[in-house]
């Protein structure tokens, strides 16, 4: 059964559309402002949310950014006055399900909560048992990785999260134990790279006051911390060999001693591990234990980097510029295809945190911004999306040739293509010098011309004297790129 939410202060559309949702077998509340129907949705989980427009108390679109980082993130459906296009539209570039333009007949709502609620079922489907989760993103490879994370939940064995740097290791890991029967429970995360080597032990295990020089008083350490909950070892590879030993025995155990005490203490905790370093090599190499490894790696999770699942990258930018708006109560700002399609350009070898680090600088350097353009995006972003374009077109991936012994492979360079995707295409469609070289000055022109705006806020004068071009020269280059003339100012 679905729970629907519908704030509208026109009293007889929360009524009918409750009407609705109990003839298709579902409940729901109704709340006549916005006040009272934020507080309705941070109380209670709802599947859909009916949200009016204008409201006695605000504007409903303001209110889009909260409902849609609740954990249970409900689909929105906006109800705009007639005609309202400029309306609907930041709705649903803002991530609202979809609108309904007032006045509405009952079959055109409940055609709308049927169709929602489908889409919800399916989409909680594919993902069945993963129930409370940040996690953004719809790509197949996410997805795939969000129901290992719900099977592992499940079980009681160890996990092991790899990936690059900011994929969401962290992310899975609390998914892991906000899903699991440890949830009660504390999670403990410490990062084993930035401890020093001569404190792992003292702060993973604990001491007795007095057990060496500093020891002024008897310290809990992190494993006993993590009784009844998780423990997450982020870079696991960077602990101390000489540790190792007596870590495996905790697993295997669930005793160990803290030092400079004679007593075994206990701990019934469950272990996340994360890396982003070949395992495998440290043991081949002498540097990690084989047995803690297998002990670690009952279940692995591979978190993909986001190069390869670009088609997540509108959802999660979405999600992270309304969190900003809603963290400094503003309205969202709308972002458009082509700022989408520049950050798709980008090859982002910082992960998602580089995504998030680089909206929020777009987020705090532009607040007077009415939409998001490319040209609110860091230069070398802009660079990446304007070689990205002049990449001549084609759907053949460019293929290498590797001789393997008398074997003769193809193996599919696309790491490469989407790292460098200045390269031009190793196969029939190779262009001619010429034609590549004048499609790269003509992007770089732009670029220049967009940037030397932002450079000059704008005026033509001084974008005259920095270029060195003539007012009529400028003009003449902002209309063979297509460029705005109401972005420059006189
Ligand atoms: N799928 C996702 N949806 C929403 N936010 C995400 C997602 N993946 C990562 N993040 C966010 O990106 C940031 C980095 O994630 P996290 O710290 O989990 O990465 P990590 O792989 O543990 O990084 P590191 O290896 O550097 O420790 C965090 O703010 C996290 O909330």
């Amino acid at each position: 059964m679905a729970n629907v939410l519908i704030i509208d202060d026109d009293p007889h559309i929360g009524d009918l559309l409750l009407v609705l949702a109990k003839h298709l077998g579902h409940g729901g509340d109704k709340a006549l402002t916005l006040k009272k129907g934020i507080a309705l949705a941070r109380e209670e989980r709802f599947d859909i949310v009916f949200l009016d427009v204008v409201l006695p108390d605000g504007n409903g679109l303001d209110a889009l950014p909260e409902l849609q980082i609740l954990k249970n993130s409900p689909e929105v459906v906006i109800i705009t006055g007639k005609g309202d296009t400029k309306g609907a539209e930041l709705a649903i570039n803002s991530g609202a399900w979809d609108y309904i333009s007032k006045p509405a007949t009952a079959e055109q709502y409940l055609l709308h909560m049927q169709r929602v609620l489908q889409y919800r079922t399916e989409k909680q489907a594919s993902h069945p048992k993963l129930g409370h989760h940040n996690i953004v993103g719809r790509s197949k490879a996410i997805m795939r990785c969000m129901e290992q994370a719900a099977k592992a939940a499940e079980s009681h064995v160890s996990v092991s999260i790899s990936g690059e740097t900011g994929t969401g290791k962290e992310l899975f890991a609390k998914a892991v134990h906000d899903n699991s029967t440890h949830r009660k429970g504390p999670f403990v995360a410490v990062d084993c790279a930035s401890i020093p080597e001569n404190l792992v032990e003292s702060i993973l295990f604990g001491h007795k006051r007095g057990a060496f020089t500093s020891a002024e008083e008897s310290n809990q350490g992190l494993i006993a911390k993590a009784d009844g909950g998780t423990l997450f070892l982020d870079e696991v590879g960077e602990l101390p060999l000489a540790l190792q030993k007596s870590f495996l025995r905790v697993l295997q155990e669930h005793t160990f001693r803290p030092v400079g005490d004679p007593k075994e203490i206990k701990s019934d905790f469950r272990l996340v591990t994360a890396t982003n370093r070949d395992l495998e090599a440290l043991v081949q190499t002498g540097r990690f234990r084989q047995d803690l490894m297998y002990r670690m790696q009952a279940f692995t999770i591979e978190l993909p980097p986001l190069r390869q699942r670009k088609e997540d990258i509108p959802e999660l930018s979405r999600y992270f510029l309304n969190k900003l708006s809603a963290d400094s109560n503003t309205a969202p700002t709308p972002v458009s295809n082509e700022f989408l399609k520049a950050l798709e350009a980008y090859s982002w070898p910082g992960n998602i945190r580089e995504l998030f680090n680089i909206l929020e600088q777009v987020f705090a350097t532009n607040p007077e911004a009415g939409e998001f353009l490319p040209i609110h995006l860091p230069v070398r972003i802009r660079i990446a999306a304007a070689q990205h374009s002049v990449l001549p077109k084609t759907d053949h991936k460019p293929v290498l040739t590797v001789i393997q012994g008398h074997k003769t492979t193809k193996k599919q360079l696309n790491k490469e293509a989407e790292i460098s995707p200045y390269k031009p295409p190793l196969n029939e469609d190779f262009p001619p010098l010429k034609e590549y070289r004048d499609q790269a000055l003509d992007q770089a022109e732009k670029l220049y011309l967009e940037s030397l705006f932002l450079h000059c806020n704008g005026n033509i004068k001084k974008a005259a004297q920095v270029s060195g071009l003539s007012n009529s020269r400028i003009y003449a280059l902002l209309k063979k790129h297509d460029i705005k003339k109401t972005f420059f100012s006189n």
